[in-house]
């Protein structure tokens, strides 16, 4: 976990192969290192000011301990006046070289305000825990209130959003949950979602979860898929190709959308994503979705390219991602999201969408690749979303022709997405 592997992945590895603990105790362990990911930067800040600086410390397991009772002092809200016992707990696993003398004045001594930068947008870095970089490039794209809503949403645990399923039932979904004692609301940024408020997790064992009527999906994300519909909304029966499927989260939906007597092709680079995809196919018992290969893209009325993309707009939920993303990366990423764009268009046929999206909230993946296609690209189209979105949701979440559903006006993650038709 400490070796800078992806946190998903290793956070999942960890507590596969960590037998004796219980739920509750693995839900608090994965939310302990998001949080110290997350908040790295200020509280690495705070132990510098307290003169442990990071890089001075014997062990990468004493600096994550070191950042476990920052984090608990700054953020946990109670009275944290001494060493609690699972950090004093000694043990082969583990390790430190950490004395518990030091570890009781990073919680005891008073904390000094840290010199403040003098420019705007390194002190929202500061405050919100994101590289300089970065955040630099986020004040270029979104004015100032836009630009801390986002990075303070970015910052913070997104919670657990569904889609529920069949689409329009969002009613009687929150009230079958409501009968079965669940806590949950709806999310009026998109028609289908629903946060549960219930913080237990018991949402999992519940009737309406087994009968597959939720999906845990973000907001944002199902907004992707609304922007596939048409206008006049009814997607029934049309043949969708899901060319970027990935583990299938947004094929689920058009596959709901499109219904038995539609069809959903799935596709995508990975064979590993997509073999989850198959499973979560077959666990809906979504008939009409197969993963033919190569894909017929001439076939479809509609295409979705979910691109590969920085993730920016997921760093809520995979806060290990803004300490190793790079400038690099991401003009890489401009680079393969043009090339996929260009491929599909070729073999789309007339009268057909192609629709564009990605988890980047940074204009260079997103406006710019779309931008540059068009100037190429004169049989294409771009048309608004607002055609196809509900008032609610245009407000939320449309800004010009595009979707952006940026937090915390859409919670969870930033997403983007443009339709391009097919004219000529
Ligand atoms: C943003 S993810 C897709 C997420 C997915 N649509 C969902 O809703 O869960 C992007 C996907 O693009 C895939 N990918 C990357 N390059 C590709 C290519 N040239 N052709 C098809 N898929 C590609 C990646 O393997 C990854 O699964």
């Amino acid at each position: 976990m400490l070796s800078g592997e992806p946190l998903k992945a290793a956070l999942a590895n960890a507590l596969r192969d960590a037998d004796g603990l219980g739920g509750q105790e693995r839900r608090f362990a994965a939310l302990v290192v998001r949080e110290l990911s997350r908040h790295q930067r200020l509280l690495d800040l705070a132990s510098r000011t307290l003169g442990h600086p990071p890089g001075k410390l014997g062990l990468k397991e004493d600096q994550a301990l070191v950042r476990y009772a920052l984090w608990r002092r700054l953020f946990c809200g109670e009275n944290w006046s001494r060493i609690g016992p699972e950090v004093r707990l000694p043990g082969p696993v583990r390790p430190r070289t950490i004395k518990d003398d030091i570890l009781q004045n990073v919680v005891e001594s008073p904390l000094s305000e840290p010199p403040l930068p003098d420019s705007h947008a390194e002190r929202l870095a500061v405050r919100y825990s994101f590289p300089n970089w970065l955040v630099q490039k986020l004040a270029q794209a979104y004015p100032e209130e836009v630009l801390e809503g986002l990075l303070s949403s970015l910052d913070e645990d997104p919670g657990l959003h569904f889609r529920v399923r069949p689409p329009g039932t969002r009613d009687a979904v929150l009230a079958a949950l409501i009968e079965e004692g669940v806590a949950a609301e709806a999310v009026l940024a998109a028609p289908d979602a629903v946060r549960v408020v219930d913080a237990s997790h018991r949402v999992f064992e519940t009737r309406v979860m087994k009968t597959g009527r939720l999906q845990v999906q973000d907001v944002g994300s199902q907004l992707i898929s609304e922007v596939c519909r048409p206008v006049g909304g009814s997607m029934t029966g049309l043949t969708v190709a899901d060319v970027c499927a990935g583990a299938g989260g947004k094929t689920l939906a058009l596959a709901d959308f499109v219904g038995p007597s539609g069809k959903v092709l799935a596709g995508d680079r990975s064979r590993r994503r997509l073999a989850e995809a198959r499973e979560r196919v077959r666990h809906f018992s979504l008939r009409q979705v197969a993963f033919p290969q190569p894909m017929p893209l001439s076939e479809a009325d509609v295409l979705l390219i979910d691109a590969p993309c920085s993730g920016t707009g997921s760093l809520a939920r995979e806060p290990d991602q803004k300490w190793k993303l790079t400038a690099q990366e991401i003009s890489k990423f401009q680079t393969t999201q043009s090339e996929l764009l260009e491929e599909v268009s070729r073999q789309v046929k007339h009268g057909a969408l192609v629709v564009y999206a990605t988890c980047s909230v940074l204009p260079e993946e997103d406006e710019a690749v779309v931008e540059a296609f068009l100037a190429k690209h004169p049989e294409f189209t771009l048309e608004p979303v607002s055609d196809v979105l509900g008032a609610e949701q245009s407000a939320r979440a449309v800004h010009g022709p595009y979707l952006k559903a940026l937090p915390p006006r859409v919670p969870g993650g930033g997403f983007f997405a443009a339709r391009l038709r097919r004219t000529r």
